[in-house]
């Protein structure tokens, strides 16, 4: 049974291209039903239609408050079948009425280490103070901003260097991995949240063992003796 999903950018699609991908392979149990962008001009929808997947463009200008784009959204979403949605680079805040038809179903990926960095811009901010880890992250949406409960994260290593198109870059190829296996596991009912805590239910296969866990990140490398 696959998971009818509705995707909403906002520009270039990259993260909207990872799933298509995925699905397209088969490892990813979605069928995206309908890509939907508040910018007409953005390129993720020729993306969409490459693959032959629905669009429509909401421009957010067109509707007098949040509350009636909000509304659109959702009409646009439950008309087109979809049973959750996936923010990839959506750049608008939706509110409670889309997230009151899609409780615990709505996805976002933001390239920072929530909490830190929320917002817009985040990979700049995370270069202009210097941080020596970035990373991503995928969260459920609430109505606060980047504020859901944390689904997976990755971290990659910040250069003294880097600028925020740099780091961005860096991080957005893990962020092509992380989004469709936190899709992955919301299509297979494996995702329940506890409070601030989001667990995995195991698939089956033996939950990996606490010291296999992957080694610590450390940037800069540690050197030798320590
Ligand atoms: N209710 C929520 N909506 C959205 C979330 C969220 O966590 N909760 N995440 C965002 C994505 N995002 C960061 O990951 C983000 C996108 C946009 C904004 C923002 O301030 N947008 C402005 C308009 C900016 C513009 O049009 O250039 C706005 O909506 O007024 C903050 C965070 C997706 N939605
Ligand atoms: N605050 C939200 C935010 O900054 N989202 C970011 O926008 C980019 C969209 O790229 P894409 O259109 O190529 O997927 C991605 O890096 C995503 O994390």
């Amino acid at each position: 049974m696959t998971l009818p999903l509705g995707v909403l950018i906002s520009g270039g699609g990259s993260n909207l291209q990872s799933l298509i991908d995925r699905m397209e392979a088969g490892v990813l149990d979605a069928t995206i039903r309908t890509v939907i962008s508040n910018n007409p001009t953005a390129k993720g929808l020729d993306r969409a239609k490459r693959h032959g997947i629905p669009t429509r463009v909401l421009p957010h200008q067109d509707y007098p408050d949040r509350r009636e784009y909000d509304l659109a959204l959702t009409r646009a979403l439950q008309d087109a079948g979809v049973r959750a949605v996936a923010l990839a680079g959506f750049m608008r805040l939706v509110g409670p009425d889309l997230l009151a038809a899609f409780p615990w179903r709505v996805l976002n990926i933001h390239p920072a280490l929530l909490p830190s960095f929320p917002g817009l811009h985040a990979q700049e901010q995370g270069a202009a103070y210097g941080v020596r880890l970035a990373g991503c992250t995928v969260h459920f949406v609430d109505e606060k901003v980047d504020h859901g409960p944390v689904i997976i994260q990755a971290a990659v290593p910040a250069l003294a260097e880097d600028t925020g198109e740099t780091l961005g870059q860096r991080i957005l190829r893990l962020e092509h991995r992380i989004y469709p296996q936190a899709v992955q596991w919301l299509a297979q009912g494996r995702l329940e949240v506890q409070g601030r805590q989001v667990v995995v239910r195991p698939n089956g296969h033996p939950p990996a063992a606490l010291d296999s866990l992957p080694p610590c990140l450390v940037h800069p490398p540690l050197e030798e003796g320590f």
